[in-house]
């Protein structure tokens, strides 16, 4: 368990997703997209669905941090169900994302245990708020990373990362994890600069779809 904490310090990990109807909807693609991140220096990769992380690990010998997301009426929520996390791990998961924002199947405490003793591998806790946070590094967490800022009616949106809960969290002790919206080289000296552990990106890296419309955006030619 430590060593992926070790793995982790001070490093990318490349957030490796695509959502259904997306054109790199596929394992297969997947793979490549995690190829392309341990290439790139990436230090593990995180993976939604076990379908996902047996690709991601077969094609790569990095840590693979491992998801289940299921839509919810206004979001998705990240592996809210025990059996979620479960199959992660029958998949190869080294470990296991899931939300501490209250809405798992699981209080927080019980997650970390189970996940501990039944897996037998470490806890990223995903949250949207400082007290989410705290609680989660208290009740075992063992990476608490700041995913859900700017996805709940309790946190503040915005269109950068949310680097003041980074700073907050890494000032009270927990091992944070900056995710969200990180997509420049100056988020990422931010991130560290405030005290994170580590940082995730994903859109920024790995989708083609959203940078292309955002580029697109900036033509005469969107406007026409
Ligand atoms: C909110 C939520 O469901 N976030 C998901 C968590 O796994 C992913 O859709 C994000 O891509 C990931 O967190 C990385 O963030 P960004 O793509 O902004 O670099």
């Amino acid at each position: 368990m430590g060593s992926v904490l070790e793995a982790t310090a001070g490093g990318l990990v490349v957030s490796c997703q695509a959502p259904e109807g997306h054109p790199l909807r596929s394992p297969d693609a997947i793979a490549r997209l995690a190829e392309c991140a341990a290439l790139g220096g990436a230090v593990a990769v995180r993976v939604n669905s076990p379908e996902d992380v047996r690709a991601a690990r077969s094609a790569v010998d990095l840590p693979v941090i491992g998801l289940h997301k299921v839509r919810a009426a206004d979001r998705y929520l990240i592996t809210p169900a025990w059996d979620l996390a479960a199959a992660l791990a029958d998949a190869g998961a080294d470990v296991i994302a899931a939300e501490a924002t209250g809405r798992g199947d699981l209080p927080i405490a019980e997650l970390a245990a189970r996940v501990h003793d039944e897996l037998g591998l470490p806890l990223m806790a995903d949250v949207a708020t400082f007290e989410q946070g705290t609680a989660a590094w208290s009740a075992g967490a063992d990476l608490v990373a700041t995913t859900l800022s700017g996805y709940t009616m309790d946190s503040p949106q915005s269109t950068e990362p949310d680097l003041d809960l980074v700073a907050r969290l890494a000032l009270a002790g927990v091992r944070t994890v900056a995710e969200g919206r990180l997509a420049t080289d100056s988020h990422v000296r931010a991130a560290f600069a405030a005290g994170a552990h580590a940082v995730v990106v994903g859109t920024a890296i790995t989708d083609p779809l959203a940078l292309t419309r955002r580029l697109y955006a900036a033509t005469p030619a969107s406007a026409r």
